[in-house]
């Protein structure tokens, strides 16, 4: 099945995802200059209640934290999008080395890791009924860059010994999201895509201009996590990240001057 190594990578998933090659697929190479700043954009209005955050588990492409979206407890409004999306879950993209690994990027600079918090409209009954509809999901992206290293991420390190494997999940409570974000939350925002397979072209993308911190030492310990599952031969979690794909004529819009 789909992975990210030269025999079942990106370059690969048109054979069996030919929406691969569609009109609003991403990430996408976000280039400053030609983003229009839209006045008519409000401010992200994040709710996020620690009390709705279940497990975080290893899905053999990332690691992710996965939250209660059973009521509005933990949801994203305003910004470029009409009513309200519920948290479902975040999860993160890395690379192998620090110089790589952000599936979005800024005037082709590459970032070493991007978190993906995922929200579902809940104009649609469920997370599943949302997925692949226009206006099914809202992804807020943030960029993570080399520096102190981060006491809120390393809560999400410190159960990687436990989740070390695909297919292997652990109980994680009372975890605030909002602690992952900027203090600006100045975005970008187009419509695009799931980043991997089966890359429904379902999402409204709102890409902070600002990053958060992360140490070297703290990426070093992304990448001990594992794309197998125990007993497998050990492949390291890395490089789970997708290049950014054709525009295709879409316009990027800014909150900000
Ligand atoms: C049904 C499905 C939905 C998603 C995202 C939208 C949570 N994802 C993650 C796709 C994605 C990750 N980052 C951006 N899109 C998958 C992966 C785990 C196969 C399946
Ligand atoms: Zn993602």
């Amino acid at each position: 099945s789909w992975g990210y190594e030269a025999t079942n990578g990106p370059s690969k998933w048109g054979a069996s995802f030919p929406i691969a090659n569609g009109d609003r697929q991403s990430p996408i190479d976000i280039v400053p200059g030609n983003a229009s700043h839209d006045p008519g954009l409000k401010p992200l209005k994040l709710k996020y209640d620690p009390s709705t955050c279940l497990e975080i588990l290893n899905n053999g492409h990332s690691f992710q934290v996965t939250f209660a979206d059973d009521t509005d407890s933990s949801t994203l409004t305003d910004g470029p999008i009409s009513g309200t999306y519920r948290l479902k879950q975040f999860h993160f993209h890395w690379g192998a080395t620090d110089d790589r690994g952000s599936e979005h990027t800024v005037q082709g600079a590459k970032f070493p890791a991007e978190l993906h918090l995922v929200h579902w409209n809940t104009k649609y009954a469920s997370f599943g009924e949302a997925v692949n509809k226009p206006d099914g999901l809202a992804v807020v992206g943030v960029f993570l860059k080399i520096g102190n290293e981060n006491a809120h991420l390393q809560k999400l390190i410190d159960k990687f010994s436990v989740i070390t494997n695909a297919k292997t999940q652990t109980t994680f409570v009372d975890f605030n999201p909002a602690t992952l974000l900027p203090g600006c939350l100045d975005y970008w925002t187009y419509l695009g895509s799931l980043t991997t397979p089966p890359l429904y072209e379902s999402v409204t993308w709102i890409v902070l201009k600002h990053q958060i911190t992360v140490s070297s030492a703290q990426m070093a310990k992304f990448r001990t996590l594992l794309f197998s599952s125990n007993g497998e031969a050990p492949c390291c979690m890395e490089n789970n990240y997708r290049p950014p794909q054709p525009l295709k004529g879409r316009v990027v819009r800014a909150s900000f001057k």
